[in-house]
């Protein structure tokens, strides 16, 4: 059941986008003047940051990769990426992730860029529905996917990466979030918020004491 508060009960225009206006334009993203109608009626303005790389078969401009690694006699581990990301101009800590291409699904785009930033063969159980990521400054959307790596796989005993500045980071399902703080307090860098709130949702569900908001 859900239980929606509507801020302005006397609401009667159907909010939309009138035109898109192009301010600026590079290789890889733009941004635009959006023109729209709020709820009251008013006509109003947005800027808009886009992807210029989304491709026509898709709402989707890339995918995020939630990988476990399983292996016998181990723990479950996540697998996660540090690089150095130019628009923070520092080191961040990420799912793996890239962009759709030409004619890929999100499966198909998850398990190669799980390959060539990892190493790692996967095998998909599961894709989210499209999301938006920063909806208050882009249009910028995503898709999680789910995948399975067995450690065991001949495959995956020795995985070598295509990417050579990226580093692989394996960090134990069991105490997730609390090995990200560690990590967070030893090296300079900045978390993705999706690793970040996923460590804390886990931590609710294993560990619902140790969350504060959550009832016990
Ligand atoms: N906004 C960008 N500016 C760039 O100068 N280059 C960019 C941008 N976004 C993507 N790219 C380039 C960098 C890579 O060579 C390719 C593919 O990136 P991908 O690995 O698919 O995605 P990320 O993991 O999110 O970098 O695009």
């Amino acid at each position: 059941m859900s239980n929606v508060r509507n801020a302005d009960k006397n609401t009667k225009t159907v909010p939309h986008v009138v035109k898109e206006e192009i301010i600026a334009a590079g290789k890889w993203a733009r941004l635009d003047k959006t023109t729209y109608v709020d709820p009251s009626g008013k006509t109003r303005t947005w800027e808009t940051v886009k992807r210029t790389t989304r491709q026509s078969h898709t709402a989707t401009d890339g995918v995020q990769i939630l990988a476990i690694l399983n292996r016998a006699h181990h723990k479950d581990f996540v697998v996660l990426v540090k690089q150095f990301r130019p628009p923070m101009g520092c080191y961040t800590l990420e799912f793996p992730a890239g962009l759709i291409d030409d004619n890929e699904s999100a499966e198909t785009t998850a398990l190669r860029e799980l390959k060539e930033e990892t190493g790692y063969k996967g095998e998909v159980v599961r894709v989210s529905p499209v999301m938006c990521l920063d909806p208050g400054l882009s249009n910028c959307t995503t898709q999680f996917v789910m995948v399975n790596i067995n450690g065991d796989d001949p495959d995956n005993l020795n995985p070598t990466q295509e990417l050579e500045f990226i580093d692989v980071i394996l960090l134990p399902l069991d105490g997730f979030q609390i090995r990200i703080d560690e990590l967070l307090q030893k090296e300079d860098m900045v978390v993705d918020a999706k690793v970040y709130i996923y460590s804390v949702a886990l931590q609710a569900f294993t560990k619902p004491s140790e969350v504060p908001a959550v009832r016990q």
